[in-house]
């Protein structure tokens, strides 16, 4: 979800494995040459959802990558796809720390219409039962900075990696 950490623990996360990281955002912002508002105010959403597919094609591809998408990314099907090219991690905050880190953003155009909480309350019961399908869900608090997020994602990996119940038996 919007917010959530995703382009910064992302970034962190990708540090911490010695892996490259790219924000699909940031691709669609080079591509287009238009920032993400100019994008949905000139195009559409359904146009940005498009190139964020084509992107998502794209980097899904490479193998030691940490890629960050944007919140919106599960809600075209065919994304999911290219997302279980690698291990879906769900950052999973509650709305109230959402509000309080993007009341002074206007980066994010779906949420720049209306009353700040009940759009993040909307959109969140709306694509819950997406993230859901994530491999991994993490829950963020306010308590930890990225890093601390990111090194808690690696410890947590292994057991998605290894469930118990699909080991050979020895
Ligand atoms: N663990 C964290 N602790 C404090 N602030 C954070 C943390 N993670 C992200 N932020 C801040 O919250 C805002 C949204 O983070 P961002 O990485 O852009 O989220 P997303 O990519 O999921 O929308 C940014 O201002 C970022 O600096
Ligand atoms: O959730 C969404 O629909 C969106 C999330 C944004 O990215 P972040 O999740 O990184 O903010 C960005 O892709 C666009 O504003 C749409
Ligand atoms: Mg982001």
């Amino acid at each position: 979800m919007m917010g959530t950490g995703k382009t910064t623990v992302g970034r962190a996360l990708a540090t911490k494995l010695g892996y490259r990281f790219v924000d699909t955002d940031e691709i669609i912002t080079q591509v287009t040459q238009q920032s993400i508002s100019e994008v949905f105010a000139t195009s559409g959403e359904a146009a940005f959802r498009q190139i964020e597919t084509q992107v998502l094609a794209k980097v899904c591809a490479y193998t030691h990558l940490a890629i960050a998408t944007g919140g919106g990314v599960v809600l075209q099907r065919e994304n999911w796809s290219y997302l279980h090219h690698g291990l879906i991690v769900w950052l999973d905050a509650p709305t109230e720390l959402l509000s309080t880190r993007l009341s002074a953003d206007d980066t994010r155009p779906l949420l720049q219409t209306g009353d700040l909480r009940s759009q993040l309350e909307t959109i969140l019961q709306q694509r819950q039962p997406l993230y859901s399908q994530a491999d991994l869900r993490v829950v963020v608090t306010s308590e930890e900075t990225p890093e601390q997020l990111a090194t808690r994602i690696l410890q947590e990996i292994p057991q998605v990696l290894k469930q118990p119940s699909t080991l050979p038996q020895s």
